[in-house]
C-alpha cells in the first residue's frame, strides 16, 4: 500500500449522491484497493449535522484504505491540498425544471469553489464536477480559477455514456463489456446526442448491428437523453447511486487510464475539435491516461450527427452566455 494517502474533496457530501458516493472513494472503488484515501467533505452549515451522522456510517465501516476525514463548510479549509475534487453539492433538478433554471442558483457555488482551489488545492489537483448543470458549472470553477491549468477540469457525462451502453445491450442481446467507442457529444442535458454511429458491438459498427435508424432516432437517443427526467418521475428526486457510480468510473479512468481500444464520454474544454467552439466545456470522445485526456481525432461526422451536435452546443453557448450576462466569468 502507497504511504501517502490521496486526498479527495467531495462537496454536497450529505447530499443523496454522496452518500452512495463517499462509501465507494472509501471502498478503494476510485483509486484501487492500494491507495489509502483522505476524505475531504464540504457542506452548507445546515447539513453539517447530516453530514455528521454519514461521517459516523463511514466510522462504522472501518475501512481499511480510510486513513483520515475533514469536515466543514468553509472551501478554502476543506479543498486544502486536495488532489482530486469532485464537485457535486448543487441545488437539484426538481419536477418541471430545466437545467437553465438553475444557471443563477448554482453559479454562485461554483465561483467560490473556483476561487477556494486555486488558492488551496494541490499542483496535482484535477476536478470533476457532477452538480448541475455540470458543463457550465465546470467552466464557471475553471474560469474563477485562473492558476489552474485549463485541461484539469471536467464535467461528468460519463452516466449518460453508461446509459448509452446499458440501452444499446439491451437492444443487441450483447454485453455491456462487448460495447466500445460510444461517445456523449454536447451537453448534459436533454440535448445531449448520444452517438451509436462510432461505437462498436462486438467489433463490429454498432448501428450496422443495431440495423434499425427509426429505433436509433425515437427511442435510444430520446431515452439516454431524457432518462434523468424518467428517473426524477419515477423516483420524486434525481438519479443518485447511478450518478455516484459514473462519478467513480469517471475520475477513476481519468486518473488511472481509458480501457486500451476503447475510448469514454468526458466534457472538457474544447480545443475547437469538430467544430466546437473554442473554450466551450462540451462532451467528447476522449481517451485518459495518468490524469491527462485527449479528444480522439479524426471520426467522420456525417449530417444527422453533425445537427445533433450543433443543436446540443448552441446550448451551450446560451448557457455561457448567461453566466458571463451575470458576472460569473
Ligand atoms: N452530471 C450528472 O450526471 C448528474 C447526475 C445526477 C445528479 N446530478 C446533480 O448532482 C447534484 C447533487 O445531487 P444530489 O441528488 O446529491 O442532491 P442533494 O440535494 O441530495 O444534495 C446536494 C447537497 O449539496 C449541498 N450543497 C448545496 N450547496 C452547497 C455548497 N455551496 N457547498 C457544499 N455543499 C452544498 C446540499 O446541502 C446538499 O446536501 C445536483 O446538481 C444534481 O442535479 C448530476
Ligand atoms: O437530469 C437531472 O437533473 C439529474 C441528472 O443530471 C441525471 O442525468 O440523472
Amino acid at each position: 500500500m502507497s504511504a501517502t494517502p490521496v486526498k479527495v474533496a467531495v462537496t454536497g457530501a450529505a447530499g443523496q449522491i454522496g452518500y452512495s458516493l463517499l462509501f465507494r472513494i472509501a471502498a478503494g472503488d476510485l483509486l484501487g484497493k492500494d491507495t489509502p484515501v483522505q476524505l475531504h467533505l464540504l457542506e452548507i452549515e445546515p447539513a453539517l449535522k447530516t453530514l455528521e451522522g454519514v461521517v459516523m456510517e463511514l466510522d462504522d465501516c472501518a475501512f481499511p484504505l480510510l486513513s483520515g476525514i475533514v469536515t466543514g463548510a468553509d472551501a478554502t479549509k476543506v479543498f486544502d491540498g486536495v488532489n482530486l475534487a469532485l464537485l457535486v453539492g448543487a441545488r437539484p433538478r426538481g419536477p418541471g425544471m430545466e437545467r437553465g433554471d438553475l444557471l443563477e442558483a448554482n453559479g454562485a457555488i461554483f465561483t467560490a469553489q473556483g476561487k477556494a482551489l486555486n488558492e488551496v488545492a494541490a499542483d496535482d489537483v484535477r476536478i470533476g464536477v457532477t452538480g448541475n448543470p455540470a458543463n457550465t458549472n465546470a467552466l464557471i470553477a475553471m474560469t474563477n480559477a485562473p492558476d489552474i491549468p485549463d485541461e484539469r477540469f471536467s464535467a461528468l457525462t460519463r452516466l449518460d455514456h453508461n446509459r448509452a451502453l446499458s440501452q444499446l445491450s439491451a437492444k443487441t442481446g450483447s454485453p455491456v463489456t462487448d460495447i466500445t467507442k460510444m461517445t456523449i457529444w454536447g451537453n448534459h442535458s436533454a440535448t445531449q446526442y448520444p452517438d451509436v454511429f462510432h461505437a462498436e458491438v462486438g467489433g463490429r459498427n454498432a448501428a450496422e448491428v443495431v440495423g434499425d435508424q427509426a429505433w436509433i432516432e425515437d427511442d435510444f437517443i430520446p431515452t439516454v437523453a431524457k432518462r434523468g427526467a424518467a428517473i426524477i418521475d419515477a423516483r420524486g428526486s434525481s438519479s443518485a447511486a447511478s450518478a455516484a457510480s459514473a462519478t467513480v468510473d469517471a475520475a477513476r479512468d481519468w486518473l488511472t487510464g481509458s480501457p486500451e481500444g476503447d475510448w469514454v464520454s468526458m466534457a472538457v474544454k474544447s480545443d475547437g475539435s469538430y467544430d466546437v467552439p473554442e473554450g466551450l466545456i462540451s462532451s467528447f470522445p476522449v481517451t485518459t491516461k495518468d490524469g491527462s485526456w485527449e479528444i480522439v481525432q479524426g471520426l467522420e461526422i456525417d449530417d444527422f450527427s453533425r445537427g445533433k451536435i450543433d443543436a446540443s452546443v448552441k446550448e451551450l453557448a446560451d448557457e455561457r452566455d448567461t453566466v458571463s450576462g451575470l458576472g460569473l466569468i
